[in-house]
C-alpha cells in the first residue's frame, strides 16, 4: 500500500494541505506544535474513522471552521490508483470511496490499511484493555472476512441484552438474546484466538529484536469468561443473576483482553515505561508484518515523535525492520534524527511551520 497524495482542509492547525510522500522513508519535521501529528491524524482518520487522539468531534476540525476534509490516493498492492475522501463536521460525515459514495465509514476504513505508533501507544500495554481488543479487531477486520458480521451480531446482542437488563425483565426474555450472544460470542473468540496463535511467533521474533534482554515473548488471551470450564451459554445462564443485578452482561468477548508474557520475567507490571514502549511498538510491528504476510502488502506505517519514544539503537532496529520490507513509513520528529543516514536516508523530508507543509 503507497499513499501517493494526501489533501487535508482545517484539520486543527493544517488550513490548506497537500501532502505527496515518496515510496519508503518520508520524514516531517518541524517545531512544538506545529502541525506533524495532525498530518498523521489525517491519514490515521482514513483507516480508522477517528484519531487516535479521540473522536472527530474532541477538536480535529479546526476551530471556526464547519467540517474537515481528508482525500487520498493510494496504489494498491495490484498496482491500482485507489481514491478515498472524507468529509466529516465532528457529527455528520461524508464519504467517497473510488468516487461513489461510500456506504459507511467502515467500508471507507476497510481499504486503506494503516498502523500507527505515536506517543499514546504505550497504552496498548500499560492502559485498559479496550485499547487490545481494538488492536486485536482492527487486524481481523482488514484479514479476516467473516470477523465483521459476527462482530456486529455480537455487538447487536449485546446492546439487546443489556437494554434488557437494565429493564429487570423475566429471565425468559434474554434466553433469545443469551443464545445469539452465545454463539456469535464463541466465534469471535475463535477468530481472536486464532489470529493471535498466528500472531505469536511474528511477535516473539520481532521483540527478539527490540528486547531479547527479556528472553522469549509469548501471548495470551483471556477470553472474557472461563473458556476452558464453560461454553459461553453456561457463563452467560451463571452470571445471569449478578447481570440482573448489574444491570449489564458481566461476561463475554466485549471482556476479552490479551497479555504479553517474557519468558525472563514475572509480569507486565515490571516493565520499565521504556519497556512498555517498545513491547507496544513490537506489538505494533508485528501486526504490520502478520498483515503483510496475509495481505501480500504492508500497510502504511505511521511513527509519530518515534526519535522523542526511543534511544538511537532501539530507533535504528525499528526503522530497519520496517524498511527492510518495502514498507512505506511516515516518521515525524522535531529534529532529524542522526541515525538516518545510509540504508536509512529517507527518500523524501518534509518541513511543516505553523500547518503550512512545504518538501525540503
Ligand atoms: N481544533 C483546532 N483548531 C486549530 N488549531 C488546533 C486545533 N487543535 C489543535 N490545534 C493546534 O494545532 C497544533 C497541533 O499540532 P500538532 O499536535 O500536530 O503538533 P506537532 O507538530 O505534532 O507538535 P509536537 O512536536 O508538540 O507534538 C497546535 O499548535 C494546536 O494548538
Amino acid at each position: 500500500m503507497r499513499l501517493t497524495r494526501l489533501d487535508v482542509q482545517d484539520l486543527r492547525c493544517l488550513a490548506s494541505v497537500r501532502f505527496e510522500p515518496a515510496p519508503g522513508l518520508n520524514l516531517v519535521t518541524g517545531g512544538n506544535g506545529a502541525g506533524k501529528t495532525s498530518l498523521v491524524e489525517a491519514v490515521h482518520l482514513l483507516g480508522y474513522g477517528r484519531s487516535f487522539r479521540g473522536r472527530v468531534r474532541d477538536g480535529l476540525v479546526r476551530s471556526g471552521q464547519p467540517a474537515l476534509s481528508v482525500y487520498a490516493e493510494w496504489l494498491d498492492g495490484q498496482g491500482r490508483i485507489r481514491r478515498a475522501g472524507l468529509r466529516h463536521t465532528g457529527g455528520d460525515w461524508e464519504a467517497r470511496l473510488d468516487g461513489a459514495p461510500a456506504p459507511s465509514l467502515t467500508e471507507l476504513c476497510a481499504e486503506l490499511a494503516v498502523v500507527s505508533f505515536e506517543p499514546g501507544s504505550h497504552e496498548l500495554i500499560a492502559g485498559g484493555a479496550e485499547h487490545r481488543r481494538r488492536f486485536l479487531d482492527w487486524a481481523l477486520f482488514h484479514v479476516e472476512p467473516s470477523f465483521l458480521p459476527v462482530w456486529r451480531r455480537y455487538a447487536r446482542a449485546l446492546k439487546q441484552r443489556n437494554a434488557l437488563l437494565k429493564r429487570g425483565p423475566a429471565p425468559s426474555a434474554l434466553a433469545p438474546w443469551d443464545q445469539e450472544l452465545a454463539e456469535s460470542g464463541e466465534r469471535l473468540t475463535s477468530l481472536r484466538a486464532g489470529y493471535l496463535d498466528r500472531l505469536e511467533p511474528v511477535l516473539a521474533a520481532t521483540a527478539a529484536e527490540f528486547l531479547p534482554e527479556l528472553g522469549a515473548a509469548g501471548l495470551a488471551y483471556l477470553p472474557g469468561w472461563r473458556r476452558g470450564e464453560t461454553s459461553l451459554a453456561d457463563a452467560l445462564l451463571l452470571a445471569r443473576e449478578r447481570d440482573l443485578a448489574l444491570g449489564y452482561t458481566s461476561v463475554g468477548p466485549h471482556r476479552a483482553d490479551w497479555r504479553v508474557d517474557y519468558a525472563g520475567l514475572p509480569g507486565r507490571e515490571a516493565l520499565s515505561r521504556g519497556q512498555e514502549k517498545l513491547t507496544a511498538l513490537a506489538c505494533v510491528l508485528a501486526q504490520a508484518r502478520a498483515f503483510a504476510a496475509d495481505r501480500g502488502e504492508w500497510p502504511l506505517v505511521c511513527l509519530d515523535d518515534l526519535a522523542s519514544e526511543l534511544d538511537q539503537q532501539h530507533l535504528r532496529h525499528a526503522l530497519e525492520a520496517v524498511l527492510s520490507s518495502g514498507a512505506q513509513v511516515l516518521l515525524t520528529a522535531t529534529e532529524a534524527p542522526a541515525i538516518l543516514t545510509g540504508s536509512l536516508a529517507p527518500a523524501a523530508v518534509f518541513h511543516v511551520e505553523r500547518g503550512v507543509l512545504v518538501r525540503a
